[in-house]
């Protein structure tokens, strides 16, 4: 492995001849990834990902060209902003229920937002509905998504890095091959089971309508090519919406935690234009500044994809004078963007307000003329023709279920000594290592709210 001098807002690593090299400026970022689209929305098929376990073939890691521009055609569709409001009654009233789950059980936050997520994802792509923990559908998405997480990162088995390895037959009992073949079998049973039985269901007029439905409905006899990226495309509402939202959620439960005054902000700010007599909803959006500048700090304070996905050049590039190679493949340091403390001073502060419209006297700009406190999801939903299909949903699942949390409960740390200082985050899709927070309801007014209880 070895590192060479490069510009310095850049790293360049490589090993066992394949090139790495990790962009830290929006400077790296706009040249290489932005205008240089065309040469680098491709993704690395990483060997055992991509080859073994079958991931090439899915929306997030296909290579870039037709497959890939057919997936987004159909994910567009999805989540076209009219599609998006006809989500929002069904994302109300998954809310209620797990308001109700919650005022029942408020122990295991985590458990109650993985649901509440899962059933919003499912019902878009499937009109499928999540029943409790052990819902068989959404125990196998989990454990495809385990499965991603686990192989997703380039080098993460031996056999990326010595293909060669790839010959070793499997009765061997090899490890990587074992693992390749249940991983396998989860991915096919996830992108197969629901989807067949909604081709029957079509067949008998039986079929809710939901995306799957209308694409099985579009086009009855499909060629091999068509019905697999169908199949693709609508599991790819759950595999690229569950993980990363859930991420984000869980980064607000821990902000309110460790940010008392910023709960208390909010909550204030709910009481002021929705009032304590009924649940928010997605008609008060436009009215709550301080809700939505929450929103876009957690996703600044811990950018779900510290280094996004990653992409990958199709041929040689100069960067600044410096040779990158095709092949290469480029990792946006969102992370190191988002925390930069010349564009947003106090970086590691959870500070929503730092998006609120500034008075006349504050500066908008640094030393440098840089705009300070820029809108954070430039860099969190990632770039190109690789950016976040889901961004729209992602903040409006985000934001109805802060809101109904907030009017109902009140968030505080299990551990009482626990400071902003003791919060750790970790992963690829970046979780906190630990949610240690409880809820308690804010008043009986507050969870008379909840309809039916
Ligand atoms: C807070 C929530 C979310 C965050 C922070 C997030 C972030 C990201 C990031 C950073 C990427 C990589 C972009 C790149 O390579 O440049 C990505 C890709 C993707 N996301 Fe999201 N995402 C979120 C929610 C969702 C949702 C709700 C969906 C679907 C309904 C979704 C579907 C996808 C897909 C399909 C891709 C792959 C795009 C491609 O390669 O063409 N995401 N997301």
């Amino acid at each position: 492995m070895w590192f060479q001098l490069c510009p310095s807002d850049i790293v360049h690593v490589s090993a066992f001849g394949q090139h790495i090299v990790i962009l830290s400026s929006e400077t790296a970022i706009q040249e290489l990834l932005d205008r240089r689209s065309a040469i680098s929305s491709d993704r690395p098929l990483v060997y055992f990902g991509g080859e073994l376990v079958g991931w090439k073939d899915s929306v997030p890691m296909c290579p870039y060209g037709a497959r890939h521009r057919q997936h987004g055609k159909l994910m567009k569709e999805v989540l076209a902003p009219i599609a998006l409001a006809e989500y929002h009654a069904m994302e109300e009233e998954k809310t209620v229920e797990y308001l109700h789950r919650m005022s029942q059980d408020s122990k295991d936050v985590a458990e109650h937002m993985k649901l509440l997520i899962a059933s919003i994802m499912f019902d878009i792509s499937h009109a499928y509905t999540v029943t409790d923990r052990d819902d068989p559908m959404m125990k196998l998405a989990m454990q495809a998504n385990d499965d991603f997480v686990r192989i997703a990162l380039p080098g993460a088995y031996l056999c990326d890095v010595f293909p060669i390895m790839r010959y070793i037959p499997e009765w061997t009992g090899i490890r990587f091959k074992q693992d390749a073949k249940k991983f396998r079998k989860t991915l096919e049973a996830l992108r197969d089971d629901a989807y067949e039985k909604i081709k029957v269901q079509v067949r008998h007029g039986t079929a809710k309508p939901s995306f799957t439905q209308s694409l099985v409905e579009r086009n009855q006899n499909p060629t091999p090519e068509e019905e697999s990226i169908y199949k693709w495309t609508s599991v790819a509402v759950y595999e690229g919406g569950a993980e990363t939202t859930l991420s984000a959620m869980e980064s607000f439960f821990v902000a309110m935690s460790v940010y008392p005054q910023v709960q208390e902000r909010a909550h204030a700010e709910l009481m002021n234009v929705v009032g304590p007599t009924r649940l928010p909803g997605f008609s008060d959006r436009p009215y709550l500044p301080y809700i939505e500048a929450m929103i876009q700090e957690i996703l600044r304070w811990n950018p779900v994809g510290p280094l996004g996905l990653p992409h990958r050049l199709i041929q040689d590039v100069i960067y600044r004078g410096y040779d990158i190679p095709a092949g290469t493949i480029l990792l946006a340091n969102s992370w190191a963007m988002l925390h930069d403390p010349d564009i947003y001073p106090s970086p590691f502060e959870f500070k929503p307000e730092r998006f609120l419209a500034t008075t006349a006297t504050e500066p908008k700009l640094n030393t440098d003329q840089q705009i300070l406190n820029p809108d954070p999801r430039r860099h969190a939903f990632g770039y190109a023709r690789r950016a976040c299909p889901g961004q729209y949903l992602a903040e409006d699942a985000l934001y109805i279920a802060i809101v109904r949390t907030l009017a109902v409960f009140h968030i505080g740390p299990m551990d009482k000594t626990k400071t902003a200082d003791d919060v750790e985050f970790a992963g690829i899709i970046c979780h906190p290592k630990s949610l240690d927070c409880v809820l308690s309801p804010r008043s009986t007014e507050a969870v008379s709210l909840i309809p039916g209880l």
